[in-house]
């Protein structure tokens, strides 16, 4: 009898939720019935199971895979997918300036809000409002003037005198290095030159292992609030640390080194004039510091300089050091080019030396014409921001490519590494062909590059990062002999084809990134020997 007392209120409660489980059942299946019949969407091709829900967008942003997944579903359903209930991927030309452009009837899409979630204000990346982006976006078009960049240079190559100098300390008088993982001590370099950039401050990265976990940080982090910008009623809902724990934990971690950067940087009151770090900039450029000033509609809060400072620490570090590792990777694969670059920027480097100019600028590196072409060869083929950046069309709709017509609400973006490797714009699009940027008679339709966006909403930094990549590739190819080992062509290993078989990862002359709104990878294993020509003109005499 007391048993039946017992299993009465726990057969009760099974029987209501296997009403509520059934009910949502339904419901499910009802909305999934729309999404698939009736839904403004529904004429669109694409894999039925991304019309009726959002999972396997969401498991896209967290796999690393997403940027090969929009490829694969533009091979097989052609220039427009519906990859999500209510979003539409363009892999179209036209498509670009319709999305994107300045008179675009788009804005940033809600996805960006997972990032606002955390960090408690937006950042002009991430920030959806059009007036408010055009506010925080005018605020760093003064920070990073091109007249203000010169200034950063010495940041740059103060670690990158850390870095050529670290290379062969363990050499122990050996011709060749011990080998090295390239994606790592570059992504470690440009750590330290974002950190000292941003706030004057030396993180130690290259030489201490003490702060590294930060990189694990933001990868994590990165593709976690992206994943999470899909989940806009968890978020809501604040379900976020349990569905994400890992991420939500990490991301707050690294906000708090950027709150505490940002707190030490103005209580110290450091402020550089003309060498002022990138915090300094914005403080000048908001207006922070004075309160009589008339334009205090420009003032950035505590909250939103932690914001502008973090997400740009993740938006110039990471892409960058991509950058540089994967063009070093291409020119290992090719060692013609990389013959040809190395006389090139021997050239440079003996021709600013005669003319008694400052030895190393990005200035002094304009004539490495060849050099500037592997990197817009290498940001072709692996787009450090190789997704998709969503755009949700306002009120009004819009016709893209005059073909289709989009209504409100939607979320609409062009896919980059697709149009990338797109036969229809580029000439053997999977090879590595840097020529193509200096022969002006190819067919290639350059309109299809969007390494770094496009139009308003385009990466402000592009200028800068140009400046950063070109004094650290010449550099390192000045120097450094380089060699990739054996290890490093081996199946499996996360780099120049065969990532664990996965579709699209099959052309063994691809380096290979995992998509997580920026990049993550791994490899190649490298060796360094110190070239000849580098030692008759000593950089410092
Ligand atoms: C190779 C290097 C880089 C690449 C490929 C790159 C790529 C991009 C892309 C694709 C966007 C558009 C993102 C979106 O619409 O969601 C963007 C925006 C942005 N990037 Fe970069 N970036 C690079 C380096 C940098 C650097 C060095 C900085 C600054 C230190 C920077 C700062 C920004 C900022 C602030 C935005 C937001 C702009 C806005 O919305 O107004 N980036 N970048």
């Amino acid at each position: 009898m007391a048993k039946i007392q017992y299993l009465i209120p726990v057969m009760a409660f099974a029987a209501v939720l296997f009403l509520v489980g059934f009910l949502h059942f339904r419901i499910q299946f009802a909305v999934a019935i729309y999404r698939l019949t009736f839904h403004p969407l529904a004429r669109y091709p694409g894999p039925w199971y991304a019309a009726i829900s959002e999972i396997s967008n969401i498991y896209s942003c967290l796999n690393g895979e997403r940027h090969l997944q929009f490829k694969s579903w533009h091979d097989r359903y052609g220039s427009v997918v519906r990859y999500a209930p209510n979003r539409l991927s363009f892999c179209d030309k036209d498509a670009i300036q319709d999305i994107y452009g300045v008179r675009s009837n788009t804005q940033k899409s809600r996805v960006y809000g997972g990032f606002n979630h955390i960090f408690k204000a937006s950042a002009s990346l991430t920030c959806i409002d059009r007036s408010q982006h055009s506010f925080k976006r005018k605020i760093l078009n003064v920070a990073l003037q091109p007249i203000k960049l010169k200034n950063f240079e010495k940041h740059v190559l103060r670690n990158l005198k850390i870095f050529i100098d670290n290379v062969l300390t363990d050499a122990s008088g050996a011709e060749w290095s011990r080998p090295r993982n390239l994606s790592e001590i570059i992504q470690f370099l440009f750590t330290d030159i974002m950190g000292d950039m941003m706030f004057s401050q030396n993180w130690n990265v290259q030489t201490s292992d003490s702060k590294r976990w930060i990189l694990d940080i933001l990868i994590l982090g990165t593709s976690g609030l992206h994943a999470a910008g899909h989940m806009i009623l968890a978020l809501k809902l604040n379900l976020d640390m349990f569905l994400v724990p890992k991420t939500m934990a990490a991301t707050r971690r690294f906000l708090a080194i950027a709150r505490s950067q940002c707190e030490e940087h103005i209580r110290k009151d450091r402020t550089y004039g003309e060498h002022a770090d990138l915090f300094s900039l914005f403080i000048q450029a908001s207006n922070i510091n004075d309160p009589k000033s008339d334009r205090q509609s420009y003032a950035f809060t505590m909250d939103d300089l932690v914001a502008e400072t973090g997400i740009l620490i993740i938006a110039g570090a990471d892409t960058t050091a991509t950058t540089v590792t994967a063009t070093l990777y291409y020119l290992l694969q090719n060692p013609e080019i990389l013959q040809q670059v190395q006389s090139e920027v021997d050239e440079a480097f003996s021709r600013i030396k005669k003319l008694g100019l400052e030895f190393e600028t990005s200035e002094g590196l304009s004539s490495c014409q060849l050099l500037r072409a592997c990197t817009e060869e290498t940001m072709r083929l692996s787009p450090p921001v190789a997704g998709l950046l969503p755009r949700e069309v306002l009120q009004g709709g819009l016709l893209i490519a005059n073909r289709w017509s989009v209504p409100a609400g939607v979320d609409v973006g062009v896919p980059v590494y697709a149009i990338h490797h797109n036969e229809k714009y580029w000439e053997s699009p999977h090879h590595f062909d840097p020529m193509r940027w200096i022969e002006r008679y190819r067919k290639d339709c350059r309109h299809t590059f969007m390494p770094f966006g496009v139009g308003r909403t385009g990466c402000v930094g592009k200028q800068l990062a140009y400046n950063e990549i070109s004094l650290v590739l010449a550099r390192i190819l000045w120097t450094y002999d380089l060699e990739m080992m054996p290890s490093s062509q081996s199946s499996g290993s996360g780099f120049g084809g065969n990532f664990n078989g996965s579709w699209g990862r099959g052309n063994k002359d691809e380096f290979q990134t995992r998509d997580f709104f920026t990049s993550s990878h791994h490899g190649p294993i490298v060796r360094f020997r110190k070239r000849l020509s580098s030692a008759a003109i000593s950089p410092d005499g």
